[in-house]
């Protein structure tokens, strides 16, 4: 009943005039057909008695406005419902993507289960209201006409609105089965199809093209998605069969149905029992019946269903929030002490491993943190749970003290800049993808520039086509969004990896006066000399900044006031760079690999170039 009365709710807020129209449209076109065949019969028995033209010229011109009526009247509520759709389906969409954004953390994005159940709120969330209201409609329509029916029936025979009654009992509880069914079908079919858009997705995704050409996985991949399609599609066969059968069935009832009054009225006629009228009054009346019957229970039973799929809407809606966040919030002051992991213990989920196991680290104001460790270690993690992207599950993280629990997440959050390890690549334009870095300078050229050249963005995106304006994508036409999507024009251009990388670096860099720089693997695309420049002008501007960098170059790290090595879920070492060598630990081991790595190799022999040529070809 909630249901009901959440999607009417979201009808009415999306357009009140449409779904004015919406109601009245549906009256007129109940009433219609009614007024259509007591008119018939009226101007039938007119012209069979010989009441002359007086008798039908009445009925006659009120048949030929009704007629009028039922000839607009569909499709006015065509439009009425289809526009209907559109706004609920709107409004529906920005309800849900506002309730995705007050999630604060990322562990929803990362649960199947909530996943499947966005994709159905999102499929049915906009649609329902507007079937519901339509089926709400129609079945109101659809009863009147049938109540109008079935007393046009009462009048010629008692028995025969009975019967006819009778015969919809078991259509509907056939169809509510079924709707039933349908919408359990829907929701077991949910992971199958996001499967499906997976493997539909990457054949058509330019980045993987590359790989599915050269290690030739195209019909691999191409026969999995038809797999999940197949599936999918013996699901719906399976139903569509049940369907078939049972509409079949209910069919034939209704024809019986028809055909047995059919001939009651012809046998009562030739016996003068009725008129000619009232037979033509009769088919039509039994016809109408059935009709409006059948449409009650489509009606009724597609709202059913519908409304079984708009739980998933409504349980999104309603999602608790993913990690809590008090009613009343502490500011987030300016950081003045620093940032503490208190014995922080962290894993995914309760089925995952503990990936941090007692995590104890301090990261002072002003001071620069470098994060070691092997691949795994969880130093992402670490940057993760600084950003309050996953609570810890047991310790804290302090913020000059205070528990980032108790702070506004989106105010600790402004005072963060961040180039993320897997940073996002958005197919903007090139001054849009560093303007993201902040909102409020989105428009700011100058510093959109300042922040490019201090990331070593700026040489390349000037020489871009369209320099800033340049759009950075080959998924859509440069200007898409002002032509007709198929006129084509211009497509954008896309960037290098270490080009990619940069822009990342300068959208941090356009927040960098934030209290807390954060950099996982800031420079891992990068060549030589981008990377010592790049470095370089970091070195400048964390200067009395706190920051935190993650690098696997520990040649980049060796600068940093605290060098952390994170092994087996903690603090491992800690200390200087110099320290740290001293120690003669896991980080100077590390050091000592790539050191070594990076000296040059002696020159090769003659004799090992001549044992290479021939293990390689077996000679
Ligand atoms: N979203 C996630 N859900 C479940 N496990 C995860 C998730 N992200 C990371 N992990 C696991 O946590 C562990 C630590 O990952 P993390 O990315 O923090 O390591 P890292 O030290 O940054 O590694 P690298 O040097 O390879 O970047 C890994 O074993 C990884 O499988």
């Amino acid at each position: 009943m909630g249901g009901i009365i959440e999607a009417l709710r979201l009808t009415w807020r999306a357009g009140r005039l449409h779904t004015g129209v919406f109601a009245v449209c549906t009256v007129l076109g109940a009433v219609a057909p009614v007024a259509g065949a007591w008119l018939t019969k009226l101007l039938l028995d007119g012209v069979t008695t010989g009441g002359g033209a007086g008798a039908v010229l009445g009925p006659g011109v009120a048949l030929a406005a009704a007629g009028l009526v039922m000839a607009l009247v569909p499709h006015v509520l065509r439009y009425a419902s289809a526009e209907t759709g559109r706004r609920v389906g709107l409004l529906a969409q920005e309800r849900l993507f506002a309730v995705t954004e007050r999630f604060v953390g990322m562990a929803r994005f990362e649960d199947p289960a909530f996943l499947n159940r966005m994709r159905m709120a999102l499929q049915h969330g906009g649609t329902t209201p507007g079937v519901v209201v339509s089926g709400a409609l129609s079945t109101a329509g659809a009863a009147v006409t049938g109540l109008g029916f079935l007393g046009s029936l009462l009048v010629l025979s008692p028995w025969m609105p009975v019967l006819v009654l009778a015969s919809a009992v078991p259509v509907l509880g056939l169809e509510l089965r079924l709707a039933r069914r349908r919408a359990a079908v829907y929701w077991r079919l949910s992971p199958v199809e996001r499967r499906e858009i997976f493997f539909r997705d990457l054949l058509t995704d330019a980045q993987a093209a590359k790989e599915i050409r050269l290690f030739g996985i195209g019909a691999h991949l191409r026969e999995r998605m038809s797999a999940q399609r197949r599936r999918a599609d013996g699901e719906n066969r399976r139903l569509d069969r049940r369907e078939l059968g049972a509409q079949g069935l209910t069919g034939m009832i209704g024809a019986a149905v028809a055909g047995g009054a059919m001939i009651w009225a012809v046998l009562a006629a030739a016996g003068g029992r009725i008129t000619v009228g009232d037979v033509s009054l009769l088919v039509a009346a039994v016809a109408g019946v059935q009709a409006a019957g059948l449409a009650v229970v489509n009606g009724i039973a597609q709202s059913h269903q519908q409304l079984l799929l708009f739980t998933h809407y409504r349980e999104v809606l309603a999602a608790e929030p993913d990690l809590p966040v008090p009613a009343h919030p502490g500011k987030v002051a300016p950081l003045a002490r620093g940032i503490e992991f208190r014995d922080v213990w962290f894993r995914y989920s309760p089925g995952h491993p503990w990936i941090l196991r007692g995590v104890n680290l301090t990261i002072a104001y002003g001071r620069t943190v470098g994060v070691v460790g092997r691949n795994g270690a969880g130093k992402s993690t670490l940057v993760k749970l600084l950003c309050r992207m996953y609570d810890p599950e047991r310790g804290a993280i302090l913020w000059d003290g205070v528990d980032l629990r108790d702070l506004d997440p989106a105010e600790l959050r402004s005072r963060i800049s961040a180039v993320f390890q897997d940073y996002m690549e958005y197919d903007l334009t090139a001054a849009e993808n560093i303007g993201l870095g902040d909102l409020a300078h989105l428009g700011d050229r100058d510093r959109i520039a300042a922040a490019a050249r201090d990331a070593g963005a700026h040489e390349f995106v000037t020489a871009l086509p369209d320099s800033y304006d340049t759009l950075l994508s080959r998924l859509f036409f440069q200007g898409d969004d002002q032509e007709d999507g198929d006129t084509g024009g211009e497509t954008g251009v896309t960037l290098s990896g270490g080009q990619w990388q940069r822009l990342a670096l300068a959208r941090a860099h356009l927040r960098a006066e934030r209290d807390l720089m954060i950099l996982d693997e800031p420079s891992s695309g990068l060549d030589a000399e981008a990377e010592h420049r790049i470095h370089h002008s970091l070195r400048e501007r964390r200067a009395g900044r706190t920051s935190v960098l993650v690098s696997h170059r520990l040649n980049t790290l060796r600068d940093a006031d605290t060098l952390v090595v994170l092994a087996d879920g903690a603090v491992a070492e800690q200390g200087t760079h110099e320290e740290l060598i001293a120690l003669d630990g896991v980080y100077a081991g590390l050091f000592r690999m790539q050191a070594e790595g990076y000296a040059e190799p002696p020159p090769p022999q003659a004799e090992d170039l001549l044992e290479l040529v021939r293990g390689r070809f077996g000679l």
